[in-house]
């Protein structure tokens, strides 16, 4: 965007303003030229200076004159200068967005507007007057109004959609809401509430609000890269749509999961938004029924494999790099498992990447488990753990579980993963299956006969930990809870699929099934549940809790890579951060309104591990790694404008 100076279009009333570098392409030849020329004196600001801006002017209204006649006039007197109002559907017209360099394009930019907030003086310095009702209002009370405009609406998808047309609006106070509300407001633009959201993402889609990179884009996505209008990028989540919660292939319309992935880094890690890129890859989808939907918005053919979608990721892997450098972090999410461990490894080699749900999810279900041993007594290595579900989130969580105890006991990791069970569609793993197994499935193939249901497979392993990551509801069912309680005083007890509708049991079914003894936590909030007198408040065990924090980790370092240990420094933080306090109303972690420091914490820990290994980049190493932490987090408080 580029702004003509407001003295110049007050004597040259009629066109002014700024017009982005689309618009700039088609304009008459010499004011493209003067419009190249001074963005290069202003360093891509693009700001025009006065004389120059009297002759932009003038050469725009003499281009047009060949266009169309400024005489021109709709009825009612107005002057129709483009010709847009006369034109009729089938004669093209320039779609110009020239507007008028004063206070009005400032409401309606997203990053500085402040709406009723602005001061007296603002208005009258950035020509506000008479476009705002005269009472000014401080972002106090902008957050109240809008929590209770937000707290009238009763359908989550309403309150989702209200929150992402604030974040479109004003984004300083879509975050003050968001970081002063987490708890209300994270199940509004996270799960399970997001989980609808791109279900229905076609019909409710109003504006970009990351970029597309579809296979149309093959041997351009560097140029895509540098449609997006931010430069300083430093984190990108992306999704290829297959795999979004536990709702399947949503192909192009998982772009609500990068976006709400990425509001969280801010709002929970204190990432700067401008530094943060939603990415949705569309290779096609498998969804019949997305595929037959009118508003459907993605490719309408089935998913590119093999060769062609591997040939698109790297190109895209390649083309992250050359545009934003070696330590921009790249977070996978929601991939496919035949898809998400093999871009993990190869690009782990080479990128600093980060998975989400395989990395992500061990990290904090790791931290529930520490916090666990407060609750059942003895050490990780004292457990047995069984899974149902042995996909990114199963065999992530039981790698760093494996890896943890090797490290308490100095057990080999070989050994350590023999206290760990997976079952998956099939059935208990097992040796017997060893061939047959996809390959991150293969370490967990232990000695013993074939058992076909979860139920069994309890009766048989006697597991003193039972954690769902399977994405399928309803699987936690009664015989299951009760078969552990019949097993344990205190079974823990994790049903971590989302949203909501894929957990494998709700807080009420885990407490009320095991009488009040369920160590119980869930990927998707549940409300505290009163069983037999007593408030049992459930733990949200969602990868929410680490990434931000891992991430500001990273970045704050100068990262290059990530590292197991780094994930175990994640967990061993975030289980520090936990209270006795939380212990006694039965919560494994500390309570999302502590989400910034907790953040800060975890990012300490993280950056303290990567100088550690030899990672960091950022010398010297700051003293105190956690109020580092804290002083580069954003804060979304209101600017004061000259
Ligand atoms: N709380 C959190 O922070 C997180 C939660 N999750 C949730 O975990 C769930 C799984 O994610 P992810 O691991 O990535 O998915 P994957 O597709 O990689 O894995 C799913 C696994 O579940 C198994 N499975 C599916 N249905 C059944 C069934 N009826 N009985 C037994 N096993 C079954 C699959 O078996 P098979 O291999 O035979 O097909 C597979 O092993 C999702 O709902 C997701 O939302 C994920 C990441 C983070
Ligand atoms: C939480 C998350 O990342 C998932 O369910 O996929
Ligand atoms: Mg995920």
């Amino acid at each position: 965007m580029f702004s003509l100076n407001r003295s110049s279009f007050v004597n040259n009333t009629s066109i002014s303003g700024s017009f982005s570098y689309r618009q700039r392409k088609i304009l008459p030849t010499k004011v493209v030229a003067l419009a190249a020329s001074n963005r290069e004196k202003s360093n891509g600001s693009l700001v025009m200076e006065n004389e120059n801006t009297t002759t932009a002017l003038q050469e725009m209204r003499d281009g047009y004159k060949d266009v169309v006649s400024p005489k021109t006039a709709v009825s009612g007197g107005v002057m129709d200068v483009y010709g847009e109002d006369t034109a009729s559907e089938d004669q093209p017209v320039t779609p110009w967005a020239v507007t008028v360099a004063s206070g009005y394009s400032l409401l309606r930019d997203p990053h500085h507007n402040k709406g009723l907030a602005f001061s007296t003086k603002e208005r009258d310095s950035h020509y506000l007057r008479g476009l705002l009702p005269p009472t000014v209002v401080s972002q106090d009370l902008q957050v109240k109004k809008m929590m209770h405009n937000i707290r009238q609406y009763q359908v989550p998808l309403q309150r989702y959609m209200a929150m992402m047309d604030l974040q479109e609006r004003n984004q300083r106070l879509f975050y003050k809401l968001l970081i002063d509300h987490v708890e209300e407001l994270l199940p509004v633009v996270y799960t399970p509430t997001v989980g609808e959201a791109c279900q229905k993402y076609g019909s409710i889609f109003s504006r970009p609000q990351g970029l597309f990179i579809s296979l149309k884009e093959k041997g351009k996505i560097l140029e895509v890269l540098r449609n997006w209008p931010e430069k300083n990028i430093q984190v990108i989540v992306v999704t290829d749509g297959e795999r979004i919660l536990g709702l399947g292939d949503l192909g192009c319309q998982g772009m609500g999961i990068p976006v709400g992935k990425l509001s969280l880094y801010t709002a929970l890690g204190g990432i700067r938004p401008s530094a943060c890129l939603p990415i949705t890859i569309d290779v096609g989808t498998n969804n019949e029924k997305l595929l037959e939907d009118e508003f459907y918005i993605g490719l309408r053919q089935r998913r590119a494999t093999g060769q062609e979608y591997a040939e698109l990721l790297h190109e895209f892997m390649t083309a992250v790099k050359q545009n934003y450098g070696e330590k921009i972090l790249i977070q996978f999410e929601d991939f496919a498992n035949h898809n998400a461990f093999d871009l993990l490894e190869k690009y782990g080699a080479t990128h600093l990447v980060f998975n989400d749900d395989i990395q992500g999810t061990a990290s904090v279900v790791l931290a529930g488990l520490i916090s666990a041993m407060k609750f059942v007594g003895g050490n990780l290595a004292d457990q047995t753990f069984l899974f149902l579900g042995a996909g990114e989130a199963g065999t992530g969580i039981a790698e760093l579980i494996a890896l943890e105890i090797s490290k308490q006991t100095n057990m080999p990791l070989e050994e350590t993963r023999k206290k760990i069970w997976l079952v998956d569609s099939k059935g208990l793993i097992v040796n017997s299956r060893l061939e047959s197994l996809q390959h991150f499935k293969k370490p967990w193939a232990h000695e013993h006969e074939p058992v076909k249901e979860l139920v069994d497979a309890v009766n048989e392993i006697k597991p003193t930990v039972l954690i769902g990551t399977s994405g399928k509801g309803k699987t936690f069912t009664k015989e299951v809870v009760e078969a552990m309680a019949s097993l344990n005083e205190k079974p823990i007890i994790f049903s971590l699929s989302n949203p909501t509708s894929q957990s494998e049991c709700t807080a009420e079914e885990a407490y009320t099934w095991s009488q009040g003894r369920a160590i119980f936590a869930s990927g998707s909030p549940f409300d505290p549940v009163e069983y037999e007198g007593k408030v049992f408040v459930p733990g949200q065990a969602n990868n929410a809790y680490i990434f931000p924090g891992f991430g500001l980790g990273l970045i704050m370092s100068g990262a290059i890579r990530v590292h197991d240990d780094m994930l175990l420094a994640a967990s061993e933080a975030l289980a520090s951060q936990a209270s006795q306090e939380n212990f006694d109303k039965g919560l494994l972690y500390p309570p999302f309104k502590n989400i910034r420091k907790i953040s800060a914490h975890i990012a300490a820990n993280v950056a303290r591990k990567a100088y550690e290994l030899g990672l960091a980049t950022r010398l010297p190493q700051p003293k105190d790694l956690v109020k580092y932490a804290e002083s580069c987090m954003y804060s979304p408080a209101y600017r004061t404008y000259r």
